[in-house]
């Protein structure tokens, strides 16, 4: 056994009394529930700021970022472009709830990066991006069902919140209470990367199911890969049966390429979710989709979807700003992809050298690392990961500056500011905190 490395202190007592007053208010101390740290121990660290790569916490304490406000900050956190737009937009009213040029320009941009997209709906969330699709889907073809895989997550949706990944997952409420039956039993599941299970849930509910919905890679379970075929395999089912595909891309959208895993892959969805990026960090989500769907939306058709603070001239202001970028500078996600190729390798042969034949995901600018050696292809391949040393590890990083997200079953996001010298500083504690979470 090779010398042990001690981890180093770190002063957290402000996030700590903080977190004492909040759980006196708010469920869980927290407003969403992985941020508890309840899958790694310890106490959540409270944020102060935060610029490029790094954060602050309020006791001065700086981390290397990872998680990016789980995804939508890919340029690193206040990019001067975006903060611009946002402080030029905040003196004509933080919000009208009236049609603005913004909500057209955000519409045809979303349009011009994402092909697929024949109309767009501007809604505040993921969530609604996805509530809200489905209902267009059923509206659409007069069936009932959604098919949805193990493991992927959706938002916090009731026709979601079944075999859901995410911090539903992590908290062991992948079917949540509250879920009445009679909305579950029209959720279907299917282990993600299986186009027989798909094909025989198809056959067993004939007729019935109005939407296929996935995360076509999937960052809710940590980060699984989708096989080769697989999304085409789906594509040709929900085309032969009269599924309407919709790709959940509220994390991948604009992340693994301008156009989003669909881009990536070469597979065209009938819809698209999107949200995170799109907001620049504000609260924004959106579908869109085929023409004749989207145009069951009201008031063109008779969905009814609507939102008061929809549209909202700041959130559109700084999605408008980030998506030109990115529109604009096409050769950064080459080197997001070379970044985080450094980080996934750099990860694996130090687990290798250790003797941990960990597995290491990797698409573009998102990566997990699992504690198992099995290949993970699907949320049963997730589940071999062995958790416990995973807290260790992950407090290990914390404490060296390294802010990774607080689960297993979440994946890491990469931004645009981490430099090479970065990953270096990432790898280096990556090896201490491996020896330490195992006692090497
Ligand atoms: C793939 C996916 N879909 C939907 C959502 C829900 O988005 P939000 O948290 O903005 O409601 C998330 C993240 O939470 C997600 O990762
Ligand atoms: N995996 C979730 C979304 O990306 C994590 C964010 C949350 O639930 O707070």
């Amino acid at each position: 056994m090779s010398q042990q490395t001690l981890t180093p202190a770190l002063n957290l007592s402000t996030s700590d009394a903080l977190f004492t007053r909040a759980k006196n208010h708010i469920p869980g101390g927290v407003n969403s529930p992985v941020r508890a740290f309840r899958a790694v121990g310890g106490h959540p660290v409270f944020m102060q700021s935060a610029q490029g790569a790094w954060l602050t916490d309020v006791d001065g304490n700086r981390y290397l970022d990872f998680i990016n406000s789980w995804g939508p900050m890919i340029l690193g956190h206040a990019p001067q472009i975006v903060l611009d737009a946002v402080q030029g937009a905040i003196g004509n009213s933080l919000s009208f709830g009236a049609p603005t040029r913004r909500e057209v320009e955000m519409a045809e941009l979303i349009k011009q990066m994402v092909p697929s997209i024949e109309k767009v709906r501007l809604v505040n969330s993921g969530t609604e991006a996805t509530m809200s699709a489905i209902r267009v889907a059923r509206g659409y073809t007069g069936r009932t069902k959604i098919l949805k895989f193990e493991g992927c997550y959706h938002g916090h949706g009731d026709s979601f919140l079944i075999a859901a990944g995410s911090g539903a997952l992590t908290l062991g409420t992948p079917d949540s209470p509250g879920v009445t039956p009679g909305v579950a039993q029209d959720t279907l599941t299917v282990p993600y990367n299986d186009l027989a299970a798909v094909e025989q849930a198809i056959a067993a509910n004939d007729g019935q199911i109005a939407a296929l919905i996935l995360e076509p890679v999937v960052g809710n379970m940590g980060l699984v890969v989708p096989a080769e075929g697989y999304l085409q395999g789906l594509r040709e089912l929900c085309t032969q049966h009269g599924i309407v595909l919709i790709f959940d891309e509220v994390m991948t959208g604009f992340r693994l390429a301008r156009g989003g895993a669909q881009e990536l892959y070469g597979i065209t969805p009938d819809m698209t979710t999107l949200g995170k990026i799109i907001g620049g960090g504000m609260p924004v989500g959106a579908y869109g989709g085929r023409q004749d769907i989207m145009d069951q939306v009201a008031p063109a058709g008779k969905v009814y979807q609507a939102g008061t603070l929809s549209g909202n001239p700041i959130a559109t202001a700084a999605g408008i700003a980030q998506l030109t970028y990115l529109q604009q500078h096409p050769e950064l996600y080459d080197e997001l992809n070379r970044i985080t190729t450094r980080l996934a390798d750099g990860t694996r042969q130090i687990c290798a050298e250790l003797g941990l034949n960990y597995t290491v995901n990797q698409v573009g600018s998102m990566f997990s690392v699992f504690f198992t050696d099995k290949p993970v292809v699907n949320l049963e391949d997730a589940k071999t990961s062995d958790t416990e040393a995973f807290g260790r590890y992950f407090q290990g990083m914390l404490h060296r500056g390294i802010y990774l997200a607080p689960a297993q079953y979440e994946a890491l996001f990469v931004s645009t500011a981490i430099t090479d010298e970065l990953v270096d500083h990432y790898l280096t504690a990556c090896r201490e905190a491996m020896r330490e979470a195992h006692s090497l």
